[in-house]
């Protein structure tokens, strides 16, 4: 019997209006792709269904995109969009909704503002999954530039408050092309009933493979970033490992 399908989410990153890649989430290693709209379309074209969006300036705190974040939702209609970058208060949350996200991430937030966070997820449910960023077993805030708490700890807490889902990304894998972190995912899984979407390190069709056989331990999805833009597979090659 085949597994159950893995989700694809094509990551466009959006830093000074350009839709970016970085290596471990540190500014300086950018490479540039051009036009967020056009990078979004053109995944959306090859059949993706989800679009992992970030307003990376956002997430740093030196600026934010809001506007063309805005205008790849509206001009690249038909397919989800996952937000996150900078949501850290209830006007940013709101505008983030109001902008016709399916759902949206919350980071730096969930660490440092527990209550907000869990307020949150109490009026706001499965639209709201919180991004657990992790070097090691220590969570990452602010661009990846703090550190956050410990991860056990953490996700204790938004177990308590009823976290629908976690977009885990190793930090240390982010942009490396050195594979997933599948122990971390494991273990997170064995903590919580709740999906997780899995970030960083994605470099081949393999990699692809050993997460869709993490499908029933409770991994939903996968964040794929420099894996396509380096041309390592083609997204209707992911497509056909992780759907059929
Ligand atoms: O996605 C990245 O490459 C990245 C790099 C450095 C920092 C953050 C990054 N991405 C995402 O940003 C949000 C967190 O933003 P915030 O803390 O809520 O403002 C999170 O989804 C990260 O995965």
């Amino acid at each position: 019997m085949t597994a159950p399908i893995l989700e694809l989410l094509p990551a466009v990153d959006v830093a000074e209006g350009k839709a970016v890649r970085l290596t471990q989430g540190a500014l300086g290693t950018e490479t540039d792709f051009g036009d967020p709209v056009d990078a979004a379309s053109d995944w959306a074209q090859q059949g993706a269904e989800w679009i992992h969006l970030v307003d990376l300036d956002a997430a740093f705190g030196r600026g934010e995109n809001r506007a063309l974040l805005r205008r790849v939702i509206v001009e690249v209609p038909g397919v989800k969009i996952e937000l996150s970058g900078g949501i850290r208060d209830d006007a940013s949350l709101e505008s983030a909704l109001e902008s016709g996200a399916t759902r949206v991430n919350l980071g730096t937030a969930a660490l440092e503002n527990p209550e907000w966070a869990a307020s949150a997820i109490a009026r706001y449910g499965d639209q709201i999954a919180v991004g657990l960023d992790v070097r090691g077993e220590t969570l990452a805030a602010r661009g990846w530039t703090e550190e956050g708490g410990n991860l056990w700890d953490v996700l204790a807490r938004l177990e308590d408050a009823g976290c629908a889902r976690y977009v885990v990304t190793d930090v240390t894998r982010d942009g490396m092309l050195n594979g997933p972190n599948l122990e971390l995912l494991t273990a997170i899984t064995q903590k919580t009933g709740k999906p997780v979407v899995a970030s960083g390190g994605i470099a081949s069709l393999d990699d692809l493979v050993a997460l869709r056989s993490l499908v029933p331990l409770g991994v939903e999805g996968a964040i794929v970033g420099k894996a396509l833009y380096a041309h390592k597979f083609t997204l209707q090659q992911a497509i056909s490992v992780a759907y059929n």
